[in-house]
């Protein structure tokens, strides 16, 4: 296969992973500050460009939206976060229908790293949020919306104020296949990322370290963004552990 993994930095990456733990064909790419996409299908390049160009209007709103909510002008986020030349990938996933022998889980549990995330999906069912009382609730997405989630640096930002969810995608008892569309929405990747001082006093000692977005990818061992897993428990200060 022409995307398969050669290494981290690969910009564009296919990948199967068939196994209990997972069970997911994807294909990642990087989509901002510069797009690879791939050549063929001659027509798939102007939809992606299409499609991640609306997607970072819709997250310049949501970063001033954001902003506005936790009592800052509405540049706030952005400027944290230096999104103009913030650090975006595109994650194309395709889930089998469940067959015994795979195990229950298209995509084991996890939190997202990034600012925020949005996500698409052809078919309903198969992902799930893990509530504060421990419980895995079914996210119902309606026909066509895009769902938000909010990722690891904006919990780092607000010292936890938002916060980032576990969730996980499930094959168990799904008929059907499907696909999902997710665009993770980071910040620049030299941009060094910490509990604002606005949001760190007495009362809310800082929770997390200071480090470059890049540097909280490579968390995980790896130039992770086309593995892109989070590192926010590794980013916790271990005397702030809640
Ligand atoms: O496919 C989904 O519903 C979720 C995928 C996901 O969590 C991710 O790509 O980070
Ligand atoms: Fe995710």
């Amino acid at each position: 296969m022409m995307y398969s993994r050669k290494g981290p930095l690969d910009t564009i990456q296919w990948g199967l992973n068939s196994s209990f733990g997972e069970n997911r064909e994807y294909i990642k790419l990087f989509s901002h500050p510069h797009l690879y996409a791939p050549f063929k299908p001659p027509a798939f390049s102007n939809i992606l460009e299409e499609y991640t160009k609306e997607m970072r209007i819709v997250v310049d709103g949501l970063a001033k939206a954001i902003s506005k909510t936790l009592g800052f002008e509405e540049k706030y986020i952005e400027k944290a976060f230096k999104l103009k030349s913030g650090f975006d990938v595109m994650s194309m996933n395709l889930y089998p229908v469940n067959s015994r022998t795979k195990g229950p889980f298209g995509f084991p549990e996890h939190t997202d790293p990034g600012f925020v995330i949005a996500l698409t999906q052809d078919v309903d069912g198969g992902l799930q949020i893990l509530s504060h009382q421990g419980k895995w609730i079914n996210c119902h997405i309606p026909h066509h919306a895009i769902l938000i989630q909010l990722g690891d640096q904006l919990e780092i930002l607000t010292n936890g104020k938002y916060k980032s969810h576990i969730h996980r995608v499930t094959v168990d008892n799904i008929m059907v296949e499907r696909i999902s569309v997710v665009t993770l929405h980071g910040p620049s990747l030299h941009k060094v990322i910490s509990p604002a001082k606005e949001f760190v006093d007495d009362e809310h000692p800082k929770k997390y370290h200071e480090v470059t977005y890049k540097e909280s990818l490579e968390g995980n061992g790896l130039f992770g963004p086309i593995d892109l897993h989070s590192s926010i428990a590794e980013l916790r200060l271990p005397q702030n552990l809640d």
